[in-house]
């Protein structure tokens, strides 16, 4: 936003500059003018003389000529411009006399400053790289590298691969800008990276389109999607009322569509490609495949990292980076059900911590070093054969988990021997320069698989769900630059932490079934892809307002929910109770029937403030901000709904009836589109559709949720702020919890296995001592006392635990099933 500010306030300037140097150059400027079209032709570029003399510019307007893209049609017009000025020397050393900008123009300077004055300083070629944000790469070849690449069959330079992004227009908009500024030859939102990052775009948006496979052909379904250039059409089959069928089209236009006749090749061109030199310059770059079950995900997936390997490589090879002892690694692994696995190491558990400078780390992944592309092939055939996978309707091998493959360039660091013996890893470690994370994400469906299935494919659903719907927001605020990353909101969002931070390219490739079963997930893919589209701030980001399938502040809230959910259920939950042995004996003579769903839980007297407050807001549109949610509204765990539902209802089944209610109110609308809607619609349906939020996991619609308490009986306030707090959240965004608890159920029955065995060694010693002749009856008798109340409140405590749980998992499984059908 501020880069953004400061850009077209440059463009300002540029342009006082441009007209101030104008202004002052005047007719007496004849020869100037004749020197100056000489310079021109010589560079080839006399076509531009004729406006450049009739304007009586001279050679020190150039540059301003150049940031105008002021006749310069195209990137080597612009290059050409820019190497007649080097080698002009327009960096001031040698002028004749120093350049004296114009009052208008030193004003434009002033309110530039810092901006512009390197080229008046002497330091133009700078100013002009930092104006249209040139690669690195190119500065690198040009000043760093001293022996030029190989060229490589697959990866054009820079250049190429800007003029190759440039030539596919990415959308209207797009298209729209270029006319504005035809001289540019920039894509769209690559101008806007600052200064002297890559110019490789930060968020590129693919869709790939697979065939139609045997099972479809053979079932006679049509091919419902048609492609052209970067654009593509669903074309969907409705029924009106009198159920005569209509054709209802929906249009989407992205940075690049790929039909079903692309290659795995040119999918790699499209996207890996012009990323790959980035790498080598401290970026960190993620591409992730989305879409539903069986649409090509993996497909599209697997060959990519070993084309990147192969590049790498290549760019390694080179001396430049031989010298320096860079060296890439390979790591696979996978996140299911909110967990992370090794998927080159036996699908070993492992566990994900920040260091002091909150850097995530994998503890425990297995890294290797990649030296041959055949070695890459393996790891990826075993890595994938390790993942987790299950048999859906559409996909014989459905994947059900994200796996992630990471490549990192690293700088070699020399490990004393010693120390080497001490850490197999420490192999692996050295300074990180750059990465690239290839995602193949579990099928998008997978979230609404929360109704038919089982317990644990629901909660795979969910968590997946949630993960989708953190990725998004993530991109948001990375594209918008902003200070907040919600990374924290699902474990693969956590995981890609660094990729989300400092210098990062994401490319998400979109696979979608053409088949007219597959209709609905299509565009639900298509809209999830939009709206990440969309969310870039080089996007119209009037159409996020406009089109927001969620009011902003419901969407903060969703996610500060689900933020809440991961991240401060431990702060929130109530650790194992330090049990007064006396109270809980008498808790538990008390309570004769004592079962573990009757358990009594402490009542909560305070609710949390900012769900108050948020309530109280006459709008009825909470504003809670993700940060203000994340530290005290955690309803979610620690038994404060589940806890309190419990408490308001006798029985199970009639409290699981009323959270039925409950649910009913706080679950999304689905949006009804009118058949009068429609022909307007088509222009911008992608975002209108997307209000539908088929796309967006179910989120609590706290406008319901306030209506519903409003129109309960005003006098009953208390009550009606008692039901709305206890209104369950949404199961995407209780899941997190249910997770870690889950975790900590288990954790806690192991110490409580391990403390009974202490226990039985104390009973054992007890009985050893009161054997022996003359022991003291007395002694033994309060000792084993004390140490049957330990063991009876370690069992306690457990079955609390337990209890709760149970109770979670029962909350849960009536929030899936509640869930509006997709
Ligand atoms: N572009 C394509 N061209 C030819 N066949 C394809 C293409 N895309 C996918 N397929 C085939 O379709 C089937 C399903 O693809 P794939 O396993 O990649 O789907 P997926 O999206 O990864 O599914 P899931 O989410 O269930 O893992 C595979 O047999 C694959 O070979």
């Amino acid at each position: 936003m501020g880069g953004h500010m400061q850009q077209q306030t440059t463009n300002a300037a540029t342009t006082a500059l441009y007209d101030g140097a104008l202004n002052n150059a005047g007719p007496g400027n004849e020869a100037g003018d004749a020197v100056m079209a000489r310079w021109l032709q010589s560079a080839g570029l006399q076509h531009l003389g004729s406006p450049v003399a009739s304007a009586g510019v001279d050679q020190r307007h150039l540059p301003n000529l150049l940031m105008q893209g002021y006749g310069a049609q195209t990137a080597e017009e612009k290059q050409r411009l820019f190497k007649l000025m080097r080698n002009l020397n327009l960096n001031g050393e040698s002028a004749s006399e120093p350049y004296t900008p114009t009052g208008q123009s030193s004003a434009a300077m002033a309110s530039s400053d810092g901006f512009y004055s390197p080229e008046f300083r002497g330091d133009f070629g700078a100013g002009l790289l930092d104006l249209h944000a040139m690669d690195d790469t190119e500065l690198l070849s040009e000043h760093v590298i001293s022996e030029p690449f190989e060229p490589s069959p697959f990866m054009p330079s820079v250049n190429q691969a800007f003029e190759e992004d440039f030539s596919v227009p990415a959308n209207q908009q797009q298209r729209q800008e270029q006319d504005a500024e035809p001289s540019s030859p920039f894509p769209r939102g690559e101008k806007e990276s600052s200064g002297r990052e890559n110019s490789v775009a930060k968020i590129k948006v693919v869709v790939r389109k697979r065939p139609l496979n045997k099972k479809e052909t053979a079932k006679k379904e049509d091919d419902i999607i048609s492609v052209s250039n970067n654009s593509l059409t669903v074309h969907e089959t409705k029924l009106k009322v009198d159920l005569t069928a209509y054709m209802e089209k929906h249009e989407f236009c992205f940075d690049a569509v790929l039909g079903e006749h692309v290659s795995n090749d040119e999918v790699y061109r499209t996207t890996i490609e012009p990323i790959i030199p980035t790498i080598f310059q401290r970026t960190k770059a993620t591409c992730f495949a989305y879409g539903q079950t069986g649409s090509g995900k993996t497909f599209t997936m697997k060959p990519l990292p070993i084309r990147a390997v192969q590049d790498l490589m290549r760019m390694l090879s080179q001396p430049v980076y031989r010298d320096q002892r860079l060296k890439l690694w390979l790591s696979y692994f996978e996140i299911y059900g909110g967990k992370l696995y090794d998927l080159l190491s036996e699908r070993k558990k492992l566990c994900m911590r920040e260091d002091g400078r909150q850097q995530v780390c994998i503890v425990g992944l297995q890294e290797f070093e990649v030296s041959d592309i055949q070695i890459v092939k393996d790891f990826i055939d075993k890595g994938s054969a390790s993942r987790s996978t299950g048999s859906t309707g559409a996909n014989e091998e459905s994947s059900r988990s994200h796996a992630i493959l990471q490549l990192v360039v690293k700088k070699h660091v020399e490990v004393k021997e010693t120390r080497r013996n001490n850490n197999d890893n420490n192999e692996s470690r050295g300074k990180v320069v750059g990465k690239i994370s290839f995602i193949d994400l579990a099928g998008s469906e997978r979230g609404a698989d929360t109704t038919d299935n089982d317990r644990q494919t629901r909660i795979e659903g969910a968590e997946i769900n949630k993960s989708l719907l953190a990725l998004k927001e993530c991109i948001r605020a990375l594209d918008n630059d902003q200070l907040h990353i919600p990374f924290r909101g699902s474990k693969l969002t956590e995981v890609l932490r660094d990729s989300f931070v400092g210098n990062s390219r994401t490319v998400m490739i979109s696979c979608i079934s053409p088949n007219e079963g597959s209709c609905e997930h299509t565009l639900n893919t298509l809209r999830y892809a939009d709206r990440v589209k969309s969310l870039s701030k080089s996007g119209n980001s009037k159409k996020d307002q406009t089109f927001n399938p969620l009011p902003p502040a419901n969407k903060d809230v969703s996610l500060a929910s689900s933020q809440l959910a991961s991240n401060d259920a431990e702060d929130v939950f109530e650790p194992p109770q330090e049990y007064n042995v006396q109270e809980t004996w008498r808790r538990v003579e008390k309570d004769s029937s004592y079962s573990t769903s009757g358990i009594e839980f402490k009542q909560p007297t305070n609710y949390p403030s900012s769900y108050q407050a948020s309530f109280k807001e006459e709008s009825g549109i909470p504003s809670i901000s993700m940060d203000r949610g994340r530290s005290d509204t955690s309803n979610s765990f620690g038994g404060s709904t589940s806890q309190r539902i419990l408490q308001s209802s006798s029985s199970y089944p009639q409290d699981a009836s009323d959270q039925e209610e409950k649910v009913r109110k706080v679950s999304p609308t689905r949006r009804k589109v009118s058949r009068e809607e429609k022909p307007e619609r088509h222009q911008n349906l992608s975002k209108r559709d997307s209000i539908g939020a088929s796309d967006v996991p179910a989120t609590i619609n706290f406008r319901q949720l306030n209506s519903s308490t409003t129109s309960q009986n005003s006098s009953d306030a208390a009550s009606r702020q008692y039901e709305t707090i206890t209104e369950p959240p949404s199961v995407d965004e209780n899941i997190s919890a249910l997770l870690e608890e889950e975790e900590a159920l288990i954790t806690a029955h192991r110490k409580e296995i391990e403390d009974t065995m202490e226990i039985v060694r104390e009973e054992m010693k007890l009985l050893a001592e009161v054997d022996r002749p003359g022991s003291m009856i007395d002694n033994y008798v309060t000792q084993l006392s004390f140490v049957l109340s330990r063991k009876a409140a370690g069992l306690v405590s457990l079955q609390a635990r337990l209890a709760r749980f149970q109770h979670r998992l029962k909350e849960q499984e009536i929030l899936s099933r509640k869930r509006v059908p997709r």
